[in-house]
């Protein structure tokens, strides 16, 4: 039987940089972006003489990538040894499938036989991720389509993705695909791990929706997904970053405070000859000191993603800018780091307080987010005639207050950093959307640069700045907030999205 796990992708609104440290804290929005993965057997017999067998197959598909490996896993060792494969390898998904394994091991100390046999059957791994993590503008362009979200959503799902030209280099170098900025590493890995533990019988994920749907407490098996998925990506990624988008790939929209980087010292240290079940077995008891609480947005606000066509940027290099200049000139950037601070934590309160206040007076709250849904942001105040709604315009535009200060810092920190962390072209773009009816707020996600941009627009207003957007060469993405993280899937995706695409035609 197959598992098919996903993950949702992430936008980090604000905590760019000052999430690496502690207490720090991110609000990261998870998306309808998913990553997913499907673990099959590869055969459906296991041969007489196999149980004496050293190593077992794994093939591992990326049908976007036009990838196919085949490896070795070695029992003992439970290392990955490639046979053949049509492109270059994926360690993210390599150590996946080692510490998960390893993870089997290590947990299901009784149950060893049942292990065994499924892992003698061989591991057929297929990895899918939605459009949405990958950049589409050329392929648009290139077929004369207008540069709308209807253009996209005429794609075919799971679609090839785009390699970036190699000749970038520097500070501005692009990552390997061109991708849009919502942590498909992150995500792979996640799915990876979310379904070989489940298929191996060391977490089930089935209940998850009703748990969380009842709101329960205990979520134990999530908390080892994540452990194991945040292992394998840092140290396939050969840093630690802050784990933000391993977070909310497995938990969904949070407020995120990072674990400290101490309880990964054993994998990272680990030779060699280190068995690989001692180092899940440290991983697993090592004190996580991460935070998460709950977040999303208010109601009757959408997560607007643009594509501005510029390729991304890659996170690693700006990192490193901002981490040597607040070596260099340590004043100036921990006041910018304070005053980043001040503006993160009042963007989060007033959010906070706009949800409250929906709950308290539904109505009202309703009423006057649609009046200004239709209005640029000048014009709320006036249109504020009652105490409820007086209130509700002070914390509307204290939010707007607290991002232009957000983004002033960062581009100062950007400048002084010597790092496009808001450039020009993006502050042109967040002016002139902040300045549409109906939006809220706009910034650049996570560590800025050339990714897309996010907006937060009121009511209906999303529609209009699509458009406005698309006359302005910037491409309104279909992703939207969904605060579900990790699950357990009922089918192959792609099956699912060709019902879906059948019953849209069969409703025209
Ligand atoms: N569908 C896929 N198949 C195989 N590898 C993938 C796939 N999608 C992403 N990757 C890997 O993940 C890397 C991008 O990860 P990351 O830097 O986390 O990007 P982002 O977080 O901005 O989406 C790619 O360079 C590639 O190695
Ligand atoms: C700088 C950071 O704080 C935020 C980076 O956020 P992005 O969303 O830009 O990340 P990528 O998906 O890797 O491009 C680094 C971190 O927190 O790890």
């Amino acid at each position: 039987m197959a598992v098919v796990a996903s993950a949702p992708g992430k936008v980090l609104m604000t905590g760019g940089y000052l999430v690496l440290e502690r207490p720090n804290a991110g609000i990261v929005l998870s998306t309808n972006a998913r990553f997913y993965a499907i673990v099959k057997p590869l055969y459906d017999e296991i041969k007489p003489e196999s149980w004496a067998w050293g190593w077992t197959d794994v093939k591992l598909t990326s049908s976007q990538m036009a990838r196919e490996t085949l490896y070795k896993l070695s029992l003992k060792h439970l290392k990955l040894q490639p046979v053949s494969s049509s492109g270059s390898r994926n360690p993210f998904v390599e150590h996946a499938v080692q510490y998960a394994v390893a993870a089997a091991h290590a947990i299901l100390d009784k149950d060893k036989d049942t292990l065994q046999r499924l892992l003698l059957q061989g591991l057929d791994i297929t990895i899918l991720g939605c459009n949405e993590f990958y950049s589409y503008r050329n392929q648009i362009e290139a077929r004369g389509l207008p540069l709308t979200p209807e253009s996209l959503a005429s794609l075919p799902p799971f679609a090839s993705i785009t390699f970036n030209a190699e000749e970038s280099t520097g500070q501005n170098r692009k990552p390997e695909v061109a991708k849009t900025g919502l942590g498909s590493s992150a995500a792979m890995t996640t799915a990876v791990v979310a379904a070989l533990l489940h298929y191996l019988g060391v977490v089930n994920l089935s209940s998850l929706d009703e748990d969380q749907l009842q709101g329960k407490k205990d979520v134990a098996d999530l908390d080892v997904v994540h452990v194991i998925a945040q292992t394998a990506h840092c140290i396939a990624q050969g840093k630690v970053g802050s784990g933000f988008d391993v977070s909310s790939a497995v938990y969904g929209s949070q407020h995120y405070i990072r674990f400290s980087p101490e309880v990964l010292s054993s994998a990272q240290n680990a030779g060699m000859a280190t068995p690989l079940t001692e180092v899940i077995d440290d991983v697993l008891k090592a004190k996580w000191d991460h935070e998460r609480t709950k977040f999303s947005l208010p109601p009757l606000m959408t997560l607007l993603l643009g594509e501005p066509g510029c390729g991304g940027s890659s996170t690693p290099s700006m990192v490193g800018a901002v981490k040597k200049w607040q070596r260099s000139d340590p004043q100036d950037s921990l006041e910018t780091w304070r005053r980043l601070s001040e503006g993160n934590s009042a963007l989060e309160v007033h959010l906070n307080t706009l949800s409250k206040l929906a709950e308290r007076h539904y109505n009202a709250y309703e009423c006057f987010i649609n009046a200004c849904s239709l209005l640029p942001a000048e014009k709320w105040l006036e249109r504020a005639n009652e105490p409820t709604q007086a209130e509700i315009v002070k914390e509307l535009l204290g939010a707007r207050d607290a991002m232009l200060q957000i983004r002033y810092q960062m581009r100062k920190m950007g400048e002084a950093a010597g790092i496009p962390i808001e450039p020009e072209s993006q502050s042109q773009l967040l002016d002139a959307t902040m300045n549409m009816e109906g939006v809220l707020l706009a910034g650049i996600p996570g560590a800025g640069g050339f990714d897309a941009v996010f907006a937060v627009t009121l009511g209906a207003s999303n529609k209009n700045v699509t458009q406005a957007w698309s006359s302005l060469n910037v491409l309104a993405m279909l992703v939207r907030e969904d605060p579900h993280g990790v699950s357990l899937e009922n089918n192959d995706p792609r099956a699912k999205e060709i019902t879906t695409a059948v019953s849209s035609i069969q409703l025209e």
